[in-house]
């Protein structure tokens, strides 16, 4: 796969996933930082795409902002179930957190079995992570699946040492596909930046409407082009023609 074309902010609606994209991984979910001279970069895209500028990743809305702050920007998060269509909009949810409440009941037992996962409750989704102790990849994954047994309406998605439950009907290319719906990003090419599995939806959508789908990292894609790695992310997006 070859490298992108450079952006051209005039042209060009920008969607980045966060972990493994723009941050790299960290046994700890809550303590990755955006490298300040990325962040400042990104202020400049933002002002010059003219707002199109979208991070579409599987945190929180709220988490992103922590990480990105001051940074205006519109957002999928929770993999599109959160929604902020526009950099000065409002967070929308689409569905409230009571429909885990079964799973949360039912996934109890498991992590007092093994406590050395842990349990990152997002409210319309929960994630068992296993960074720290992967020779629980198997026992996290047989909870999960077994938690939600019974509840075809909830997807378990499995991603960078994380297996993760969520109600069905959202996924990240179709958050990309309903943010190119509207303005600010309607009439631009999408350009697509991710790194995990969860991103192939987005990455395959990219492709197929004839933008610009960039995978980062080694794994096997959809993607038309590659980065190698988060560093690489923040040399192509300082680039300038
Ligand atoms: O869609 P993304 O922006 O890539 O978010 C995906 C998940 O990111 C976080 O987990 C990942 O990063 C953690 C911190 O580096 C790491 O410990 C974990 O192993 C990774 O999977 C986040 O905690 C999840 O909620 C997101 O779904």
């Amino acid at each position: 796969m070859a490298d992108p074309p450079p952006l051209d902010p005039d042209r060009h609606a920008l969607f980045l996933d966060f972990d493994g994209t723009l941050v790299g991984f960290a046994d700890d979910p809550a303590s990755v930082a955006l490298d300040p001279a990325v962040a400042l970069c990104l202020r400049d895209l933002a002002s010059r795409l003219d707002g199109a500028l979208g991070i579409v990743s599987g945190r929180r809305i709220a988490d992103l902002d922590r990480f990105l702050d001051p940074l205006p920007f519109a957002a999928a998060g929770v993999h599109g179930l959160e929604r902020r269509r526009r950099p000065d909009g409002a967070v929308e949810h689409l569905v409230g957190p009571d429909v885990l409440d079964p799973v949360r009941r039912r996934l109890a037992p498991a992590l007092a079995k093994a406590p050395r996962l842990t349990l990152e409750d997002k409210g319309t989704a929960l994630v068992l992570h296993y960074r720290t102790a992967p020779d629980l990849e198997a026992f996290a994954k047989a909870a999960m699946r077994e938690a939600v047994a019974d509840a075809p309406d909830l997807l378990v998605m499995e991603g960078e040492a994380i297996v993760e439950v969520h109600p069905a009907g959202m996924d990240k290319g179709r958050a990309v596909a309903d943010f190119m719906a509207e303005p600010p990003f309607a009439a631009r090419v999408p350009v697509y930046l991710g790194d995990d599995t969860t991103d192939e939806f987005a990455l395959r959508w990219v492709r197929e409407a004839g933008g610009v789908s960039v995978k980062v990292g080694a794994a096997p894609s959809v993607a038309e082009f590659r980065l190698e790695n988060v560093a690489a992310v923040h040399r192509w997006l300082a680039a300038r023609d």
